[in-house]
């Protein structure tokens, strides 16, 4: 990727240990294949859909990645620029490199993704801060106990951003320092739902795999599910997404949206997951490299191509809405 220093570029790229689930995220996707129908028909497919309320434009998300000024100067503004201008949903993370309020000046759509800390009071304070901002959902990440080991990073000794670079969300209001983040082993169920006494926002959670965990997150009363192995770079071995959504999304039976992110790269991984039940895919890479090419506009084209092969696929597969994409339009063929 022109501009973007090699030690950013293996964080960004890589996952944990032997990367095996990173690769098993792609591999999964192909080793599925469509069965289309004909003749249907369908006009110009619609992708659109409604989501937690909101009308969206097509079922593809951002999904929270941290540090993007580490691509682009101009950072998550840039992204959530993107985001405005394609209509889609930039889910920021609490890993940011700029402050929630500036991206949410943009007028983008926003969601805000969190790892709850052991100091309740400062979890308070980021989620009543993002909300004051305007953000319109919170995505808790449940996958990250601890912090995967990724060796590309140790071996490159990326251990803390460069300087004039912060994590601007973690502001301690009292002293004015940043602090860390904090992996918590302690997290449970019930700290989940404790966040809502502090905030009125739909409240997903994201690194769900088990569909145990996904009935729970539905007797829980929480918002959403989102199907991530958080790109292969926490548990090394995971089970690739994309395998593990059918069965999540027979748990949850439709209650409440299954979103899907890792290894999402082009039209049919999209409609592939919706046919096997997801609502929505979210993208992690694809948009770090869009940004680190072009900014605002590498984003934005990242987006819009694949908005665009979607419906192509779509057309291709005989659907003229997101309702038309049943699981025998997806076969799993041997590798
Ligand atoms: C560089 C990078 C940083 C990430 N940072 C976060 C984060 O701060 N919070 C989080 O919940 N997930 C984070 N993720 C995981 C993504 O949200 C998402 O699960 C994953 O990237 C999806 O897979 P994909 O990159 O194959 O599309 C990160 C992923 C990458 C690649
Ligand atoms: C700074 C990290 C906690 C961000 C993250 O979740 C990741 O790199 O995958």
């Amino acid at each position: 990727m022109a501009g973007l220093d090699p030690v950013h570029r293996d964080f960004f790229a890589g996952g944990a240990g032997e990367e095996r689930t990173v690769r098993a995220n792609a591999a999964a996707f192909d080793r599925l294949r469509l069965l289309p129908r004909v003749l249907r028909a369908t006009g110009t497919p619609d992708p659109g859909l409604t989501l937690l309320g909101a009308a969206l434009p097509g079922p593809v998300l951002i999904a929270p990645t941290a540090f993007h000024r580490l691509a682009h100067p101009d950072g998550e503004v840039a992204t959530a620029r993107a985001a405005r201008d394609t209509g889609t949903v930039l889910t920021v993370s609490m890993a940011a490199t700029t402050p929630i309020e500036r991206i949410a000046d943009t007028g983008a759509r926003l969601w805000f993704q969190l790892y709850p800390q052991p100091d309740r009071d400062f979890t308070a304070h980021l989620v009543e801060r993002a909300e004051a901002a305007g953000v319109t959902a919170l995505v808790v990440t449940v996958d990250s106990p601890v912090f995967g080991r990724r060796e590309r990073d140790l071996r490159n000794g990326f251990l803390d951003l460069p300087a004039g670079l912060v994590c601007e969300n973690l502001r301690d209001p009292a002293t004015g320092r940043i602090r860390d983040i904090v992996m918590d082993p302690s997290l449970g169920w019930d700290d989940v739902v404790r966040l809502r006494t502090t905030t009125r926002l739909p409240i997903l959670v994201k690194g769900v795999l088990h569909p145990a965990d996904a009935a729970e997150a539905v007797a829980r009363g929480l918002d959403g599910v989102i199907v991530s192995n958080h790109g292969g770079r926490q548990l090394d071995g995971a089970v690739a997404t994309i395998d593990a959504l059918p069965a999540v999304a027979a748990a949850v039976r439709g209650r409440i949206p299954v979103l899907l992110d890792g290894g999402v790269r082009r039209g049919a991984d999209v409609v592939t997951a919706l046919a096997r039940g997801a609502s929505a895919v979210l993208i992690g890479r694809p948009v770090l490299w869009g940004l680190a090419a072009g900014g605002r506009d590498g984003v934005a084209g990242v987006l819009t191509e694949l908005h665009e092969d979607v419906v192509r696929v779509m057309a291709l597969c005989g659907a003229a809405t997101l309702a038309d994409l049943p699981p025998d339009l997806v076969r799993e063929v041997r590798p």
